[in-house]
């Protein structure tokens, strides 16, 4: 049977919108269904002139793949109308309905997985509602306790030990538990969801030098170092390895996934790669989720100047993972 996969399109006033109406210019062998504020995306087709027909969703018609042209929409209504590149806390609301009702889609089984447009994570707490990111909604309201992110790119995957945290509370985060329980997700996730037989993963350090023996820090020494000698036998880990140096041709190319272990010790360096053609995956959910691999871009909201290329990635991705056919 034809899978289904639900689609959040975003923030209202960024590129979100625009990039579903554009990935509806395409055939895919899954089914589509995007949630969305129907009456914003005939206004920024028009504004971009991307033909498209937009057909309501009814969640108990059979799955069929979504044709180049069509694009099957959940109706969500809006808070405040959109301006495309202004950013309006009332409308905060309305992205936080569309992605619980995405999360709740496939905790039932109704859709087989959720590809996730950007969201702006600023707005959403100016409205009032302590906010962090997808990943750690995703984790709370589907009860998870422990989830991982990892962004891919072709040549380089990189699993975070923490994620949405200012840095001056990373270190006292690097603690015992919360690395084996990273450790044993993303070694499983790579096992199970990719196919890996013995995953090679390299860990990084939090200090510069992996603490330089100790003389520039002591988490290495006192709970990296402990946590992976836990795992010697059952995976396959590497480190802690100096994150400067971690990410050199010579050790990429004997590992199948880097543990970073703060956001922007990791993803800048995959970015720097692959940015417009990654894919961020949360490991450790019941269900599958990818996401694109930017943020809101709300200076080319509305413009028809954004790149469809991470969304369409994505899906493509979610679409292995369910084991549903890519083209
Ligand atoms: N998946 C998600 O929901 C993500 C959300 N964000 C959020 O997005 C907001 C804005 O973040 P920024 O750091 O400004 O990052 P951004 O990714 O929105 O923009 C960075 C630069 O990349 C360009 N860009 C982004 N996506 C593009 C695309 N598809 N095609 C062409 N150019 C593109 C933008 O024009 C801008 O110059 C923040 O609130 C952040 O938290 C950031 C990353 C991921
Ligand atoms: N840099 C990735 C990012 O911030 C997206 O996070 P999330 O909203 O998918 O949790």
């Amino acid at each position: 049977m034809t899978a289904r996969l639900v689609i959040t399109s975003g923030e209202p006033a960024g590129i979100g919108p625009d990039l579903v109406l554009m990935l509806a210019q395409q055939d895919w062998p899954v089914e589509l269904v995007v949630l969305a504020n129907k009456t914003l995306l005939e206004s920024r087709a028009q504004q971009l002139k991307l033909p498209v027909d937009l057909l309501d969703y009814q969640a108990g018609e059979p799955p069929h793949p979504s044709r180049k042209g069509q694009m099957l929409v959940e109706d969500l209504p809006l808070n405040a109308e959109v301006v495309s590149g202004q950013l309006d806390p009332l409308n905060a609301d309305y992205v936080l309905r569309m992605l619980k009702r995405a999360i709740h889609g496939c905790m039932s089984g109704e859709f087989a997985g959720m590809v996730t447009g950007p969201i702006h994570k600023g707005v959403i707490n100016e409205s009032g509602i302590p906010f962090s990111g997808h990943t750690e909604l995703l984790a709370e309201e589907s009860g998870t306790d422990r989830v991982v992110m990892m962004l891919a790119t072709p040549g380089l995957r990189v699993a975070l030990a923490t994620t949405h945290l200012p840095l001056k509370d990373v270190a006292d985060a690097i603690q015992p538990q919360l690395l084996r329980e990273i450790l044993s997700i993303t070694d499983r996730s790579l096992r199970e969801q990719f196919g890996i037989d013995h995953p090679r993963i390299l860990v990084a350090g939090l200090n510069p030098h992996a603490g330089e023996g100790g003389h520039m820090g002591r988490e290495e020494i006192e709970v990296i170092e402990p946590v992976m000698q836990e795992f010697r036998n059952s995976m396959n880990l590497s480190g802690p390895l100096p994150a400067d140096t971690l990410f050199t041709p010579k050790y990429l190319q004997q590992a199948d996934a880097v543990l970073a272990m703060y956001h922007d010790q990791g993803l800048p360096v995959l970015k720097h790669m692959g940015f417009g053609n990654a894919v961020n995956i949360t490991l450790g959910l019941p269900f599958v989720r990818t996401s694109v691999d930017h943020g809101t871009a709300l200076d080319l909201a509305g413009t028809g100047k954004a790149d469809p290329q991470s969304f369409r990635y994505a899906i493509e991705v979610a679409q292995q993972m369910i084991g549903a056919k890519t083209a």
